[in-house]
């Protein structure tokens, strides 16, 4: 992400032909763009970190319809200042390691980008206060899964009731959880973040502002120097913003971050992340996610469902092999039930 890491030919001739810089009508010289990173999008306003500043910015007409989304990486020419009342350009969205996306309902077809580069799926649940819900747990698990994110489950409220049923559900899967409470130690759930970018999703009232703002006490300032810019409210925002926690971010750190995910650099030498806060995203539709890739957030009963037939929709009836390990008592019916669930309401029931 270093700027100028190549001279294309382009700015090769402009520098030949020696003396002060030709003035030129063409377009922005996209050489001499600034990688940055898209922390907030607010109705056409990219907030971006440009080395440790943050810039607006809006879209340059060229890039045309495609979205910009918070976690994006991209190249930014015009004025990057940061100082109010400035607008920079972005001319270019860099390639994505992953993409979030919903639905905005299970039949809708329509694939919305929620979160880009994201690498972590943090599923926010109270363990009391509301009543935590297997089945939304295991619908992130599917979106995390065909995300390419690695889930974390983050257990909150553990001063109302203890975590033993649900870890006992999911730590046999190999899911990652965390135990925390808001006057309690975020130590576990820290070094969890720390080198990742990761996207915290959880039902309302669990208590996610709760635990953004004690990770990120100055979140809240951050937010409104957004709006600053924007002029419009918090409340009316229900797009994703990106926030940083350890180390003062800037695109040096993001670059590094992005390097360890590729081996480039150890994950345990890195003293920041990015933690992605979704206000106004409490599920994930999954039209877009084909059967066989349902079954991978349930390992529990991937042995049984080998045994299907080619094809099965692994619903009741229709030879589907589930039937007969449940007979058998050999799968848990909760965990089927959650299976079917899901599976049927991706095609038109509803879940709820
Ligand atoms: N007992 C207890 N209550 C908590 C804890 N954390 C948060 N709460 C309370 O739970 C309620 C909801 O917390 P929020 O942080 O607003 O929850 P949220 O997930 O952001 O909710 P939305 O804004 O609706 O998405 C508030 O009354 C908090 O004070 C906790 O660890 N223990
Ligand atoms: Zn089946």
């Amino acid at each position: 992400m270093r700027d100028r890491r190549h001279f294309d030919e382009d700015d090769i001739r402009v520098r030949a032909r020696g003396g002060s810089r030709p003035r030129t009508r063409r377009r922005p010289k996209h050489e001499n763009a600034r990688p940055g990173f898209v922390t907030a999008v607010d109705r056409g306003r990219y907030r971006c970190l440009v080395d440790d500043r943050p810039v607006v910015a809006m879209k340059a007409r060229e890039l045309g319809r495609g979205s910009i989304v918070v976690g994006d990486v991209v190249a930014l020419v015009g004025d990057l200042s940061g100082r109010p009342g400035t607008l920079a350009r972005v001319v270019r969205v860099e390639e994505r390691t992953s993409v979030l996306r919903r639905t905005a309902d299970d039949t809708d077809p329509v694939e919305r980008v929620i979160v880009a580069n994201a690498d972590q799926l943090v599923i926010v649940v109270a363990l009391a206060d509301p009543a935590p819900q297997p089945r939304f747990i295991d619908r992130c698990l599917v979106a995390a899964y065909d995300a390419g994110l690695v889930p974390l489950l983050c257990l909150t409220k553990a001063d109302l009731a203890p975590p033993d049923p649900l870890v006992e559900t999911y730590s046999p899967l190999g899911l990652r959880w965390v135990v925390t409470r808001r006057d309690g130690d975020l130590s576990a759930l820290r070094a969890h973040l720390t080198g990742r970018i990761s996207v915290l999703v959880g039902p309302s009232g669990v208590g996610k502002s709760t635990l953004v703002n004690l990770l990120v006490p100055e979140a809240r300032r951050a937010v409104g120097q957004v709006n600053a810019v924007t002029g419009r409210g918090r409340h009316t925002s229900t797009s994703a913003v990106a926030l940083p926690i350890g180390a003062p971010a800037d695109t040096g750190s993001l670059e590094r971050l992005l390097a360890a995910r590729e081996g480039g650099v150890d994950r345990g030498e890195l003293d920041h992340g990015w933690i992605i806060d979704t206000p106004g995203v409490r599920s994930f539709g999954l039209a877009h996610v084909a059967p066989d890739d349902v079954v991978v957030a349930f390992p529990d009963l991937a042995e049984a469902v080998a045994e299907c037939p080619p094809g099965c929709s692994h619903l009741p009836g229709g030879g589907c092999a589930l039937d007969d390990w449940l007979a058998e008592g050999r799968v848990n019916p909760d965990r089927v039930a959650s299976f079917r669930r899901l599976l049927a309401s991706r095609e038109g029931d509803s879940e709820r």
